[in-house]
């Protein structure tokens, strides 16, 4: 069967803005079908298997429907690495790539660092990948989420270890060390649960993502206290935040005893990151 670009385009004209339209049948005719980009930007025809058919059909049915690209796909770019995911798993968002770098340039090479709620281990997989002396330890409480996880480390080789642990409940053995603790837990409260796009709130796992009303800083607290017993003297914590809590993080971190906190803003000038010291 011949299909043609503006064919895909206008199905999807009929789900989503033109730009984002645009955008979407690109990455379906170039990244998943194989068109090159010339002949997709000169609206050439793609032959397609009966096989290949089906397969768009699925692909546009899946869009339509607004499940995310990363989930059609499979896949997530972070940090110059393809992550797999599924709807299991938190889509990597810019955010957290600026988290990681940040701390790329800041984290000793051979430190003991242990990632919060690592979702598709996009944070720690990439640590143990740059910083190839250090010993990366990653907690998830979704099962789910630790399998894909699990498969980004063995398919980029990296070498994290990967625990089942609920943060919000766990007490701490002795001797259990960290140079440096990363999050970045679920932070959307209710409330912020209206203003979000469909492809997020009915795709992205709800666990991944929200917080109730009456304690949005859960999380943080829980791991501000581990923190306090987990973390060698001087140690660090990086979180990414909710850009409406930054303060707040901040001065909970230091009622808790941490020195140095931080707030450091992303590059859309939100708050967005708190980092402290032991
Ligand atoms: C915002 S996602 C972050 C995922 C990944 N680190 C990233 O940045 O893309 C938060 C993660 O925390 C996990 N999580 C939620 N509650 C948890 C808990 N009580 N203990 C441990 N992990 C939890 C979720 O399963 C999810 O993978």
């Amino acid at each position: 069967m011949n299909v043609t670009v503006s064919h895909i385009r206008s199905a999807l004209q009929e789900c989503y803005p033109p730009r984002e339209a645009a955008n979407l049948s690109r990455i379906v005719c170039c990244e998943m079908l194989g068109q090159s980009h010339i002949d997709y930007y000169l609206g050439k025809d793609m032959i397609l298997s009966p096989k290949d058919e089906k397969e768009l059909e699925s692909i546009l049915s899946r869009l339509c429907n607004f499940e995310p690209i990363q989930y059609v796909q499979g896949t997530a770019r972070f940090l110059g690495r393809t992550f797999r995911v599924a709807p299991g798993v938190l889509i990597p968002r810019p955010e957290t790539e600026e988290l990681v770098e940040r701390m790329l340039e800041e984290v000793a090479p051979a430190s003991r660092i242990l990632d919060i709620g690592t979702g598709s281990g996009c944070i720690a997989v990439t640590l143990s990948k740059e910083l190839p002396e250090a010993e990366v330890t990653a907690w998830d409480i979704s099962g789910e989420a630790l399998a894909i996880a699990g498969d980004n480390n063995h398919l980029l080789q990296a070498s994290v270890l990967f625990v089942q642990r609920d943060v919000l409940t766990y007490q701490p053995v002795e001797g259990e060390c960290f140079d440096v603790i990363v999050s970045n837990p679920p932070y959307v409260t209710e409330t912020e649960k209206r203003d979000m796009e469909p492809n997020v709130l009915n795709w992205e796992p709800s666990g991944a993502l929200f917080v109730p009303d009456s304690d949005p800083l859960r999380f943080y607290r829980r791991i501000g206290e581990l923190g306090r017993s987990m973390l060698t003297v001087g140690g660090r914590l990086y979180f990414e935040i909710n850009r409406a809590f930054g303060e707040a993080v901040a001065s909970m971190l230091r009622k808790q005893g941490y020195t140095n906190v931080r707030i450091r803003k992303d590059i859309s000038g939100n708050d967005r990151y708190v980092i402290a010291e032991r």
